[in-house]
């Protein structure tokens, strides 16, 4: 695989930063190297000392000096060794990446640790895409990813979608506009990038299925695409057991995968990671080196403790149970629906995630929901924040029941239908 063709002048153009390169041998010399070079401030000027965390469970996990003067100091851009290797094997236990122990792999996939996924997706876009390029997303889409597309210039595809995800079908009628050998041809706007949230979508609840995700695949290396699987909500999938993601098929090096802690430990953390190919991860790494350096390193510490403390065994017990909460709220979302928006709106129940995309029988939800939804107390986001273009109208809306009582769901869903009827008699 020809990663050049993937990444943009601008990253092409970044060079290590001679002080993270200095950071880094500091770090991995042994006790005898006198360092003068990094501006590093002194620890000891720190007012916090140590810091003591209790979990729900009743688990308290200490942070002393040491160790918490390596979480307020300067760390390498990659991520703190430790939890850059735990999440490693998180991936080898949950993904087994065919290449994640090839080395020698051009595409041999490597980590790098973010700020969220939000800051991962932006990495990876602002390094990798040109004004003069074609990129497929599937539609409706996650306006966070939007937000950073659009400015950038390119020519976006919408791939359409159904209550299984993005239809591999379309995404081959697109795709036939072109031929495989257009991707050998530099001068060819042949799509480059597929951007897909493969599981409990965002705005839909809706995931692929494993045959999508395998169609999706073959189609990519047909076409020498890279895909973008932004997977935040993989551990919230409703079935057991979870639909293997696109990682976990990635013979070739094309996929570069985007997890995040958000969903499941904490978002205001702000922590995720990014696994991919080596080549293009770097290309993140110096964007990063010269932007944020690296990720917090307070929030590397505190959840590397939580990691270590549970083991893959734990986390993957912990994300279970945090599945069985929204599956309980999901199952309150579409009850409260079935009973007052029958026959006002259409939906298709959730496969995962923390989202109810709803169809509503009117021509357009915009104005109701940012105007008219307000003075009646409740709050959804219209339809038209998820699409390619914003200013057309739309008739869906997207409810979120993560934080909402069954009994809140249920006066808002009532509201909202109120709100239909109304619109229904006097369109807005
Ligand atoms: C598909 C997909 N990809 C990436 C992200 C970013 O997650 P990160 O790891 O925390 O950076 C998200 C987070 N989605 C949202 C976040 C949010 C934050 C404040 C207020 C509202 C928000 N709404 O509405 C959201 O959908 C997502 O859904």
């Amino acid at each position: 695989m020809n990663y050049t063709r993937f990444i943009n002048s601008v990253s092409l153009a970044r060079k290590p930063s001679p002080i993270r390169v200095l950071t880094a041998i500091a770090l991995s010399s042994p006790p005898s190297m006198i360092s003068m070079a990094g501006g590093n401030p002194n620890v000891k000027t720190f007012p916090i000392q140590s810091a003591t965390l209790t979990l729900r469970n009743g688990t308290v996990i200490h942070i002393g000096e040491e160790l918490m003067q390596q979480a307020l100091q300067y760390s390498p851009t990659p991520g703190f060794p430790g939890l850059l290797e735990w999440v490693r094997g998180l991936q080898d236990h949950i993904h087994t990446p065919p290449l994640l122990n090839k080395k020698n792999h051009p595409g041999a996939v490597d980590i790098l640790i973010t700020n969220g996924s939000q800051d991962g997706i932006a990495r990876a876009l602002e390094s990798m895409v040109s004004p003069k390029d074609t990129v497929l997303i599937e539609t409706p889409s996650y306006p966070g990813t939007l937000a950073i597309l659009k400015p950038l210039g390119c020519r976006l595809l919408p791939v359409q979608s159904d209550k299984h995800g993005m239809d591999p079908d379309h995404l081959q009628h697109i795709l036939s506009n072109w031929k495989p050998s257009h991707a050998l041809d530099p001068s060819s706007d042949i799509p480059k990038l597929l951007y897909c949230i493969p599981n409990g979508g965002n705005p839909t609840g809706y995931g692929l299925t494993a045959e999508r995700k395998k169609k999706i695949y073959q189609l990519a290396r047909e076409y020498s695409l890279l895909i973008l699987e932004d997977d935040p909500y993989y551990y919230l999938q409703f079935s057991k057991p979870r639909i293997p993601s696109l990682l976990s098929m990635d013979e070739d090096g094309r996929v570069i995968r985007f997890d995040s802690f958000s969903k499941l430990i904490s978002s205001g953390l702000r922590l995720g990671f990014v696994s991919g190919p080596k080549p293009i991860i770097e290309r993140m790494q110096l964007h990063m080196q010269a932007t944020v350096m690296h990720a917090s390193g307070l929030s590397q510490i505190t959840l590397l403790q939580i990691l270590q403390g549970w083991g893959y065994e734990g986390f993957k017990q912990h994300a279970d149970k945090v599945t069985e909460f929204y599956r309980e709220r999901k199952n309150h979302c579409v009850a409260a629906a079935k009973k007052h928006l029958t026959g006002l709106a259409e939906w298709s129940e959730p496969s995962g995630g923390m989202f109810l995309w709803l169809k509503l029988k009117v021509p357009d939800t915009f104005k109701m929901i940012t105007v008219k939804a307000r003075e009646k107390d409740v709050l959804f986001v219209p339809g038209n924040a998820f699409m390619l273009d914003d200013q057309a109208p739309s008739q869906y809306v997207r409810a979120a029941y993560s934080m909402c009582t069954a009994e809140q769901m249920d006066l808002a869903f009532e509201r909202l239908a109120s709100l239909i009827r109304e619109e229904q008699l006097n369109p807005s």
